[in-house]
């Protein structure tokens, strides 16, 4: 051991000398918490309130029995004594589950390696069965010297209280950081959540480096069953944790302040849904956190511009409207095709809407025109396969309030809570549950049901991942492309306003269309059909005719012959003919394309990018 590292403590070991044995006592002596901090009242305050109570009663009784009015002295004092008898019960039971949790921390001084009790701070709750019961909830304090790195160290801690109380626990959360571990009883983890592994579910050979390690998403499996839950991470024990768009919660809400992982949770749903063929609505509202899903196949629109986002959440809530009354025609909700909604940031978005209502001087409605729709298409859209997934930053937000609470589905909590927002969020029956501000780590909430940590899994921005070129991270994204596209590109049309104030382009903007195909205006990313349009206007003969078809950009290794592809400024469009590995060289591809202008070889590195065009086939 250097001088550097935490005494290791653990009682029955003899230390090397006496002044060893001195150092790691001072060193423990400094750990030692200065008083208990205990949940609610204590025994002594118990019974010192029914005392007090008792006495009151007896002062009513004799006061009325003094003034001649021993009936009405007995009808009053008779309830008040009730009450301290009631405490005094209480004072009781409290002494002995104190008594409990005493020996509770005695059998946990050896597991935890601390000299005694006092080192430990013990908060056992949710005591259940007979008069005293056992808790099934144990916070547990301990100083931060204690070497709890030992595999299976918090596990020992659990077989311990097992042994002690014959119920039997599970670590639910260990943080080494602060030193606390949480145990509680089995039968409270299962609920809604997963928490057996999926069949498909990748195990994680190193439980233990999970905390500090990313874990990548795992591939779709060949059967793209689309009722499929969506997997959104790893809990404690390693088993997958889903989240299932068409259940009774199917809405999903990410709540973590900057920093936390909501971005890239969003984007391993988008994938997962693109992949089962459903169509994704986006409003990115700080306009590049998700553009890398822009071009990707079945995510019909990334709206980045308030006008866009305005008129994509306008055709989210009529989407529904108009599934709503086709269900109520007799259509069966099993027979729509889920459609995810997604909304980042979703707050900032609501807000910017309102003060483009106000500065368009509309009405209050106009100012909650985000808030009602996203607030209706939550409470409905479940019902009719419209499934919204929204990112807020803080918990206090109005949308986690009481009334909302019933229509928000699942949550996933990312990073730590403070005790009050944990405790709103959790409706107080799990106000400790708050995960670790580790990227990606938070807490899981399915309806009602029980809080569970999980481990978000990592996907990587499609764009970004082709960019950096981490071979890891371009299977992974290549595992996800759909291969059909099943859902053109959107883009928003709007009605050109009729003067430039800002009430007539608010009206304009509400009365926006969503279009299939690319925008003529849109930036250089999707050419394809400007191109054509621009060659058509060049021949006259041509104008009018179909002018659909986008491009994407794809890596090297992905260009296939038959590709109409850009492979440098100086080649232009060209159609290419062969792809073939260059010779001692893994990294590059020799490519022999033929273009109007004559033919030729490039050899080229397989992760650069190019750009290719399809025609409006709807398959890639
Ligand atoms: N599940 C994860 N596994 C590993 N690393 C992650 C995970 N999620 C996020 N990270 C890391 O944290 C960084 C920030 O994540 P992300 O951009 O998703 O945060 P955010 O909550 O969307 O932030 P903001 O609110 O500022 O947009 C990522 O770039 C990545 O490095």
């Amino acid at each position: 051991m250097t001088a550097q590292e935490p005494a290791r403590a653990r009682p029955g070991e003899s230390a090397g000398t006496a002044g060893a044995a001195d150092e790691h006592a001072a060193r423990f002596e400094a750990t030692r918490p200065v008083a208990a901090t205990r949940p609610g009242f204590s025994a002594a305050a118990l019974t010192a309130a029914a005392a007090a109570v008792a006495v009151l009663a007896v002062a009513v009784w004799t006061i009325l029995v003094v003034l001649d009015q021993p009936g009405p002295g007995l009808v009053l004092a008779a309830p008040v004594l009730g009450c301290a008898a009631v405490l005094g019960v209480l004072a009781a039971r409290r002494r002995r589950r104190d008594q409990a949790t005493a020996g509770l921390a005695g059998s946990m001084t050896e597991p935890i390696g601390v000299p005694d009790t006092t080192y430990l701070e013990v908060d056992a709750r949710r005591w259940k069965g007979g008069w005293v019961g056992i808790p099934h909830l144990l916070n547990v304090r301990y100083p931060t010297v204690v070497d709890d790195a030992a595999p299976g160290w918090a596990e020992a801690v659990a077989r311990a209280v097992h042994a002690h109380l014959g119920e039997q626990y599970v670590v639910a959360r260990h943080n080494a950081r602060d030193g606390r571990l949480t145990l509680r009883d089995p039968s409270r983890s299962p609920g809604p959540l997963s928490t057996q592994p999926e069949p498909e579910a990748t195990p994680d050979p190193e439980p233990a480096r999970r905390t500090t390690e990313k874990i990548h998403r795992p591939p779709p499996p060949g059967d793209q069953r689309p009722g499929r839950p969506v997997a959104l991470g790893v809990n404690a024990s390693g088993a997958q944790v889903t989240w299932d768009p068409g259940g009774s919660h199917g809405s999903l809400l990410v709540l973590g302040r900057s920093g936390s992982g909501k971005r890239v949770l969003l984007t391993g749903v988008a994938l997962e849904a693109a992949v089962r063929g459903w169509p994704v609505w986006i409003i990115d509202h700080r306009r590049v956190d998700l553009h890398g899903l822009r071009d990707w196949p079945n995510v019909q629109i990334v709206a980045s511009t308030l006008d866009d986002q305005i008129v994509v959440l306008e055709h989210a809530w009529r989407e529904m409207e108009s599934r709503v009354e086709l269900v109520e025609s007799g259509t069966s909700p099993a027979d729509l095709e889920p459609l995810v909604v997604m909304v980042h940031h979703f707050r900032e978005f609501a807000t910017a809407v309102a003060e483009a209502a106000a500065r368009a001087d509309q009405s209050a409605a106009g100012a909650a025109l985000a808030s009602d729709r996203v607030t209706q298409l939550l409470r409905h859209g479940g019902q009719v396969n419209v499934v919204v997934v929204l990112s807020v930053q803080r918990a206090d937000d109005p949308l986690l309030r009481e009334q909302h609470r019933d229509d928000l589905g699942t949550v996933v909590a990312l990073g730590r809570l403070d005790a009050p927002a944990s405790s709103v969020l959790w409706r107080g029956a799990d106000a400790d549950e708050s995960a670790e501000p580790v990227p990606g780590r938070g807490v899981v909430r399915v309806g009602d049901g029980t809080a569970a940590t999980v481990q978000c899994y990592w996907t990587p921005d499609p764009r970004e991942a082709r960019r950096i070129g981490d071979e890891q991270d371009l299977r992974l994204i290549e595992a996800f492309r759909p291969h059909v596209v099943t859902h053109p590109v959107l883009h928003v049309q709007r009605p050109r306003a009729r003067s430039d104030s800002p009430a007539a382009t608010w009206r304009a903007t509400l009365s926006g269309e969503l279009t299939e195909g690319y925008a003529s205006a849109a930036s250089g990313l999707v050419d394809w059909g400007r191109a054509r349009r621009t060659e058509q206007s060049d021949d006259t003969a041509g104008a009018g005719r179909d002018a659909g078809g986008w491009s994407e950009i794809v890596m090297v290794s992905q260009l296939e012959p038959g590709n109409l592809a850009r492979i440098d400024d100086d080649t232009g469009w060209v159609v290419v003919e062969q792809v073939d590995a260059v010779e001692n060289d893994g990294t590059r591809l020799r490519i022999q394309w033929r273009g109007s202008d004559g033919a030729g070889t490039a050899e080229v590195s397989r992760t650069r990018t190019v750009r290719i065009r399809h025609l409006s086939d709807g398959v890639y």
